[in-house]
């Protein structure tokens, strides 16, 4: 029989993430190309000829989760230094050690957070890291949806040097990369303490002029609301606002520390955050107040921020944590339901990115975005709700299936298209030069 799909994924429970919530008991997917064609019951779509079926086994199928926040290279520097606070893990650990960069070490490391994005269910992830090209190459090359951005701040840095070759660096990088399939890019200012005014609102001119997100730090810890607010008179929020740098293209990172003023300002601008609690965690930066950005209407996805201060890149791992912390510090057990932190790792997370047209949710006529999710195991039976399993229960080794734009990329948890045995060397490699200063 001729195939009238690419791929077929079937006889698992479809959770579709579209504005109805639509669920499939026993459904199945079909895939022509890289988009999904069509969506629904087993016994319907089952039987569809394709060139290439995957059996979920009555697993869960759903959309490929949307890490909003990382700095995927930074897998080079997991474990590197842990217990500190921010500033000081910053200057004293980090910022050396990213001074022994270069391409080929970054692209090394986004390879190997592209692997292990891929093996946890993740399909697209937003980048800010030093050698962005490089970056871009490595997540074109592992498979992955991408949105990625040099940082921009107002020292010299070590790839291109003065801020202005910065900003010639990004329109290079929006150049090269727009009409690409898979890979997009942004403009992205570290923070507003690393970043003068200037620099703020030409990053900020150059990404409306280009139609493309503006993502930066904001408000990550009490010590960068004090030193902004003696610096310039205004809370970091307020400080953007008065620079005309909040519009609705921006994805704020982190968001803290938030007075009400602050996010009055974030949701009449709707500015798009990123909440990463794990790192938040960890650097002890404290917790941002989710539930009312929420209530609030503004739009909030999740990210792992980069593995130096999470120490992984499991959004499984980052969902449970969401859920469970705002949970004890509002001493409410229905802030950030199951549903709602389900939302923010998949189709919140594409609509902060200015991707929910194509990805984010399993719809006809979407990039087919997928992952497989196996329910057989011990620690997920017997299953009463998807979403509470899918929040609190599953990790992100339960992933058997991943799909970005319809090409297979890991299935049985093995990665197909990236040598995994390679990928982890050449890391192993730079950390012995790391090491060795
Ligand atoms: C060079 S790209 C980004 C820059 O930011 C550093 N970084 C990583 N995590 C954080 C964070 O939580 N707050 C501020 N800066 C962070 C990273 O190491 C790079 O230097
Ligand atoms: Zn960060």
């Amino acid at each position: 029989m001729t195939p009238t799909a690419d791929l077929l994924i079937t006889n698992g429970l479809v959770i579709t993430m579209d504005a109805q919530n639509r669920i499939f008991e026993n459904g199945a997917v079909t895939i022509i190309g890289d988009a999904i064609a069509a969506i629904g019951p087993a016994d319907k779509l089952g039987a569809t000829p394709a060139r290439e079926t995957i059996d979920a086994c009555g697993g869960i199928v759903m959309p490929g989760l949307v890490n909003t926040h990382t700095h995927a290279a930074m897998t080079l520097f997991r474990g590197l230094a842990d217990d500190l606070p921010l500033a000081e893990w910053l200057n004293d650990h980090i910022f050396p050690a990213e001074a022994l960069l270069d391409a080929d070490k970054v692209h090394a490391g986004t390879l190997l957070g592209c692997a292990e994005m891929i093996l946890s269910g993740i399909t697209c992830f937003c980048d800010m890291y030093l050698f962005e090209g490089a970056a871009a190459r490595a997540a074109a090359a592992a498979g992955m949806r991408a949105v990625v951005g040099e940082v921009l701040y107002d020292f010299p840095s070590p790839n291109y040097g003065p801020i202005e070759k910065g900003f010639d660096c990004t329109r290079l990088l929006i150049d090269t990369w727009k009409d690409d399939p898979l890979v997009s890019v942004a403009v992205e200012p570290h923070s507003p303490y690393l970043c003068a005014p200037d620099l703020l609102t030409e990053a900020a001119n150059i990404a409306r002029d280009n139609r493309v997100p503006l993502v930066i730090h904001l408000s990550e810890t009490r010590k960068e609301v004090e030193d902004v607010r003696q610096k310039y008179g205004a809370t970091p929020v307020g400080h953007l606002a008065e620079l005309g740098v909040l519009a609705p293209n921006l994805l704020a990172c982190h968001c803290v520390v938030l007075s009400d003023e602050d996010m009055d300002l974030l949701a009449e601008h709707d500015v798009k955050v990123s909440h990463n609690p794990e790192s938040n965690m960890k650097l002890a930066s404290g917790i941002a107040p989710v539930a009312e950005l929420i209530r609030r209407g503004i739009c909030t996805g999740l990210g792992t921020d980069g593995c130096s201060s999470n120490n992984n890149l499991d959004l499984f791992a980052e969902m449970d944590m969401a859920a469970k912390l705002h949970k004890a510090s509002s001493l409410d057990p229905t802030v950030m339901d199951a549903a709602t932190v389900l939302h923010m790792a998949t189709i919140d997370g594409a609509r902060a990115l200015g991707l929910d047209r194509i990805t984010g949710s399993l719809e006809s006529g979407k990039k087919a975005d997928i992952i497989v999710i196996d329910t057989n195991r011990p620690h997920l039976t017997p299953m009463y709700r998807p979403e509470s399993h899918l929040v609190y229960a599953v990790g992100g080794s339960d992933v058997t299936a991943t799909i970005v734009n319809g090409r297979v990329l890991m299935k049985d948890r093995r990665l197909l298209h990236l040598d995994l045995e390679k990928t982890m060397a050449d890391a192993r490699q730079i950390a012995n030069e790391i090491r060795n200063g």
